[in-house]
């Protein structure tokens, strides 16, 4: 018999805030200013679904592990749930619920029909071969699979997976229910129904919600500068396309380290420099090392957050030196830096504004699946682009009127759609 030990990884140790209490906090602020109803409020402080799995893996050695897996839908007032999959030690229920509901009013603000939902499996990719990620990733959709449907909850990539890991749900997913279900998710690769312009969406959209809120600040790009925290798939596309628009990216980092370039760095060479070093920046010579905690107050006019949760804090804030924040993660802003980012006059693109690029392209990829048509990629980075300026300009004139920042203002334009929707639909 194959099984030589069952143990089941254990819960990591958790030092960072609680991203769900920064949402809430927010979440509260918006609720007041709408005046939302007491029944409304209720039923979306809480998620719909919370499902804990145990997925048993067969690994290389022979051994068995189980690894913890968690699916959260936190609303589906507005269409079929929607969010990514994170694969990383730190995935915790707290976190995966905080994210779900990002993923409600992210499709709210960019007026998309979908509701949110976010998963993740507490584990650690980078310590796994690719058959043991692939028997991982099987066990969860098949732990899932009355959870998940075109209909019902579309996964797409997060942190720690990408279009290999979401080929191998599909095909879980298709073969557990008899029909082939392209649909059932999203950010899969191009030759079985992924959508062109999918895997630089977020980047994209990162970008394109720079630009128009550097417009709004009077910001010319070329002669602007921005450090990038995180150079995974948001982070480094976000860096390549603001590059593109003639931004000098004097910093970037990821889990190895942070790296400076006064004069700007070259960032396709830094893109190929990871490429062919594990997905590390490690060893980069184009830039000098620099301490990581150092890049978000550095000297630059725009900061991209783009790795992980709750790194701007209160411990930092004051110290930040930039005009502008644009979140490409999701959450990386602890609700107790707000009030210091606000009195600083800094323009933040919150989260769920700023990274709606990549659930827009998955929504233009679900589409094209229910079609059984493909767009161009022009037509995909067009119709995106215009999404996304609509939202900005719509979160924007919503912080004018109430005279509040883009975050509680784009909270406003999410809530207020959705308990619009329950007045309509009505039901509870
Ligand atoms: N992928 C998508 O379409 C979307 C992603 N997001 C959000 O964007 C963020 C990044 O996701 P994504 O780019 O997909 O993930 P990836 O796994 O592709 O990349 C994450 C990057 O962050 C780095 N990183 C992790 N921790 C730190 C840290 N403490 N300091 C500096 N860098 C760090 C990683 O380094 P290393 O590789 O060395 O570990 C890697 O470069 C997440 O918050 C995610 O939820 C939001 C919307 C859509
Ligand atoms: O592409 C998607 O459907 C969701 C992406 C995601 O997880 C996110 O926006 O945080």
């Amino acid at each position: 018999m194959a099984v030589t030990t069952v143990y089941k990884e254990p819960a990591p140790i958790v030092d960072r805030e609680n991203p769900l209490e920064s949402m809430m906090s927010r979440f509260n602020i918006a609720a007041e200013i709408l005046g939302l109803d007491e029944s409304t409020y209720n039923v979306l402080k809480a998620p719909d679904k919370q499902v804990i799995v145990n997925i048993p893996v067969t690994m290389d050695n022979g051994q068995i592990r189980v690894f913890e897996g968690y699916r959260v839908v936190h609303n589906t007032i507005l269409g079929p749930s929607k969010g990514g999959i994170r694969y990383d030690m730190h995935v915790h229920l707290d976190e995966v619920k905080a994210l779900a509901a990002w993923m409600t009013w992210k499709c709210a603000v960019v007026d998309i029909p979908y509701g949110g939902a976010k998963g993740g499996i507490i584990c650690d990719p980078t310590k796994m071969s690719a058959g043991e990620i692939e028997r991982m990733t099987r066990g969860y959709t098949l732990a899932l699979k009355d959870v998940f449907g075109p209909d019902r909850d579309i996964p797409a990539p997060d942190m720690g997976t990408g279009p290999r890991e979401m080929a191998w749900l599909m095909d879980e997913f298709s073969k557990t229910t008899g029909a082939t279900s392209p649909a059932v998710v999203t950010g899969k690769p191009l030759v079985m129904g992924g959508s062109l312009g999918r895997v630089e969406a977020t980047g994209r959209g990162v970008m394109v919600s720079a630009i128009a809120a550097m417009k709004k600040l009077g910001m010319d790009p070329t002669k602007s500068s921005a450090a990038v925290q995180g150079f995974g798939n948001v982070g480094s596309w976000a860096a390549k396309l603001l590059c593109e628009k003639g931004v000098k990216i004097k910093g970037v980092s990821d889990i190895s380290g942070a790296y400076w370039n006064e004069e700007g760095i070259n960032i396709d060479e830094a893109i190929a420099y990871k490429n062919a070093h594990n997905g590390r920046l490690e060893g980069y010579t184009g830039a000098t090392s620099m301490d990581p905690d150092e890049l978000l107050t550095s000297a630059v006019d725009v900061l991209v957050p783009a790795a992980v949760e709750d790194v701007i804090t209160e411990h930092n804030a004051e110290r930040i030196q930039a005009k502008l924040i644009v979140e490409g993660a999701n959450g990386p802003t602890s609700a107790s830096a707000d009030d210091i980012i606000n009195r600083k006059g800094i323009m933040v693109v919150p989260d769920i504004l700023a990274n709606s690029g990549g659930v827009t392209v998955s929504y233009f990829e679900w589409v094209q699946n229910r079609l059984g048509y493909k767009w161009s990629e022009g037509m995909v980075i067009e119709r995106a682009a215009r999404i996304m300026n609509d939202a900005f300009e719509k979160v924007y004139a919503t912080s004018q009127k109430y005279k509040v920042p883009m975050r509680i203002a784009a909270y406003i334009v999410a809530i207020d759609k959705v308990a619009q929707t329950y007045k309509f639909r009505g039901g509870y």
